[in-house]
């Protein structure tokens, strides 16, 4: 039996664990807090972050992360974007020489710029190829529900990507592999952003038009930035691309577009923060974001005017305003 770690007991580490244990493996999660270790220990739940979900006998948990990843030959990192590479700097002397590790992070790094399977290969001290980027249209609430979900396991090791994906695929969830590394993290780090926008587009009362602009106009930012960068263009129209975009954005479960309905409301940055409490990495990762966008000459509009919205004070109006009152350009 395949022993697996999932470090990181929110929504979608707790979900990972579900589907992991249903897929046939023996799956330890890691919480930060004892009453969410205990609580799935004891009574096969999570009520922090997914109250209906009754976890499957397979999984345990701990709060003692090294004795977790000691012996897993999976090693699941679910933790927010910004927090990996210092939780890894206290963890990866305990991962195996041979283990692989899994990142179903959307985030890019601040001040680095960097993706979250540049940072595990960096911080973990571990070759390319044995990191594997899990990303899709995947909201935790539904699939730990079991409704019927797609998902891409990217890694540029294609034996390591099926072995992975034999270890995900269950009655509910259907992985795809991909080779597109770079393509995949940045199609979910980016479209978090764009579900900032597209919630600050709902809650000023705009209807359909507008949000099929922010979806269609943010892909096409999305590409243009992947592409510098080295990904397959065609990727942006999968499901860690366009899927994971229409998903995200169409969903109240979306604590991003959530978060962009709190700002296009007028409340603060903090007021948001303090309805949301879960991680909506795209706050901080447009700025990460744009810097890249900038190093790399690449026009995001739709990021940029979300940055300055996030991080500027800017009134959501105010960026309606700039974005629509751009040069006219063909398509
Ligand atoms: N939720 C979803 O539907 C999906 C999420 N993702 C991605 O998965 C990643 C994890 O998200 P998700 O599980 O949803 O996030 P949540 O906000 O639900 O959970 C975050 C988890 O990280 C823990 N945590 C918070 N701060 C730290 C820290 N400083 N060090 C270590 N652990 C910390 C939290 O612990 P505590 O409870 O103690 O605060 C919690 O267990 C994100 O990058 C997200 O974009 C990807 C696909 C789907
Ligand atoms: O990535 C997700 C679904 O694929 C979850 O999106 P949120 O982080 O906005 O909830």
């Amino acid at each position: 039996m395949t022993r697996a770690a999932v470090l990181g007991a929110g929504s979608w580490g707790t979900a990972f664990a579900k589907i992991l244990a249903d897929a046939g493996c023996d799956v330890t999660v890691w919480a930060r807090r004892p009453a969410v270790a205990a609580a799935i220990r004891e009574q096969r739940t999570n009520p922090d972050y997914l109250p209906a979900l009754k976890l499957p006998p397979g999984v345990t948990a701990t709060t003692d992360a090294r004795a977790a990843i000691r012996g897993a030959e999976l090693v699941v990192l679910a933790v927010p974007s910004q927090t990996l590479r210092g939780n890894l700097a206290d963890w990866s002397s305990a991962i195996g020489p041979d283990a692989t590790l899994i990142s179903l992070m959307k985030g890019i790094e601040l001040g680095t710029t960097k993706r979250m399977s540049q940072v595990i290969a960096e911080a973990a001290h571990v070759p390319d190829h044995r990191v594997v980027v899990v990303s899709g249209p995947n909201l935790a609430a539904e699939i730990a529900a079991e409704q019927p979900a797609a998902t891409v396991v990217a890694c540029p090791d294609t034996t390591r990507a099926e072995q992975v994906q034999k270890a995900i695929t269950t009655r509910y969830l259907r992985p795809y592999t991909n080779d597109d590394v770079i393509g995949c993290e940045l199609g979910g780090a980016v479209k978090n952003v764009i579900a900032l926008a597209y919630g600050m587009a709902t809650a000023l009362g705009f209807g359909d038009n507008t949000r099929a602009m922010v979806i269609t106009r943010g892909l096409a930012e999305t590409a243009r930035l992947g592409v510098a960068l080295g990904a397959d263009p065609l990727t942006f129209a999968g499901l860690a691309g366009l899927g994971d975009l229409v998903g995200t954005c169409s969903s109240p479960l979306s604590r991003n577009r959530t978060f962009g309905e709190h700002l296009g409301r007028g409340e603060t940055i903090e007021q948001a923060q303090a309805a949301t409490r879960q991680t909506a990495e795209g706050v901080k990762s447009c700025l990460a974001i744009r810097d890249l966008a900038h190093r790399h000459g690449v026009e995001m509009p739709i990021t940029e005017q979300v940055e300055r919205v996030c991080h500027e004070g800017l009134d959501p109006r105010i960026a309606v305003g700039a974005l629509m009152g751009r040069s006219v350009k063909p398509e």
